[in-house]
């Protein structure tokens, strides 16, 4: 692969921006890639590991002269590092973000930026519950979804170069706007990732009366759920307050089925319970069916 930037700033080096830089050290994808994050610790295990060519003491410093500047921070610090980073951005650069909630950042971060930038905010759909400099790995997007949120008057050469970026860092784009991003986020990512916490929640309370049951007879189904539940907790604070709309939507709903299934429960209902499983059953089946489920092992091939 060829050189899609010639130089890239990565504000904030965590999972995302670590797994970006490996993954454009792979294909070849940038000249130079600098990096800068707030902690001195974070940029000191940067520079040890080699994360990325250059790790800067400024922000200002890492987005200077840089062609494609990709925020990488907590959602609700994105606002803050754009104010910070406005002046020292070329003229003709590219400012992208990567954060799970969209509206709330387009909000927060084009009110900074200088007339001649292009914003292409972004979303890679890949991640794990791991954070932080150490925790990123090359092949993180492979085959996983970015979806790319073009904002009003967006130029459409600087989408098309950032949608070519996501291409060569392995993975597939779709273009959306910010509201329905945000919805459909919350469903597939926002509200399970709650419910998961939540779970988790419970499952310590009840702990203290069980002992150490609750972990050690926990197979498959619950280790999944202590898994999401482990996930940063700056990042999904962050994410829960900038979508509260979505989220609360998508949670008012799941609330009144989860009722629907405590009376089925309660009432002896079978039918209701066979059906809703059958329903949620085929769901699952489908995404097998289109080969969205790439990490599933081939057990889950024709048997659901
Ligand atoms: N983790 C995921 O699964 C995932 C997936 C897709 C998108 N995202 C989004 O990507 C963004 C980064 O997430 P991550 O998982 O890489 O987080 P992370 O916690 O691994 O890394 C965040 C980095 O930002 C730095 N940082 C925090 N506040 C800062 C500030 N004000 N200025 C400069 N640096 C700052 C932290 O020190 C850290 O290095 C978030 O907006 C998140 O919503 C995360
Ligand atoms: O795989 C995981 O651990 C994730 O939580 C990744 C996940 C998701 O919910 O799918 C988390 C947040 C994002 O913004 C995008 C992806």
């Amino acid at each position: 692969m060829s050189v899609i930037y010639g130089r890239v700033a990565l504000i904030g080096l965590g999972l995302i921006a670590s797994s970006m830089f490996w993954a454009m050290k792979r294909g070849g994808l940038a000249g130079e890639v600098t990096g800068y994050a707030r902690s001195a610790e974070t940029r000191e295990t940067a520079r040890e590991i080699g994360l990325c060519d250059r790790v800067c003491d400024s922000a200002a410093e890492a987005v200077d002269g840089a062609d494609l500047v990709v925020l990488c921070v907590p959602v609700g610090a994105m606002g803050a590092v754009a104010q910070e980073i406005a002046p020292a951005l070329k003229p003709g650069a590219t400012v992208s973000d990567v954060g799970s909630v969209k509206k709330a950042v387009i909000s927060a971060v084009a009110p900074h930026l200088p007339q001649g930038v292009h914003f292409v905010p972004a979303h890679p759909m890949a991640g794990t519950e791991h954070s932080g400099p150490t925790s990123g790995f090359a092949e993180l997007f492979d085959n996983k979804y970015c979806l790319i949120v073009p904002v009003t008057g967006s130029d459409r050469a600087a989408v098309n170069r950032l949608e070519s970026l996501w291409h060569a860092l392995g993975s597939k784009t779709d273009e959306m706007d910010a509201d329905h991003h945000d919805l459909v986020c919350a469903v597939t990512s926002h509200a399970p990732h709650l419910i998961a916490y939540t779970m988790v929640g419970v499952a310590d309370d009840i702990r203290r009366v069980t002992d150490s049951e609750v972990i050690k007879y926990s197979a498959a189904g619950f280790r999944d759920f202590t898994r999401i539940a482990a996930s940063d907790p700056t990042m999904w604070r962050d994410v829960f307050l900038s979508n509260k709309d979505a989220t609360l939507e998508i949670l008012g709903r799941f609330t009144e089925e989860l009722f629907a299934l405590q009376k089925a429960i309660r009432d002896g209902d079978g039918d209701h319970l066979h059906e809703y499983f059958t329903r949620t059953r085929a769901i699952r089946k489908g995404i097998i069916d289109a080969g969205q489920d790439t990490d599933a092992p081939d057990f889950g091939r024709g048997k659901v």
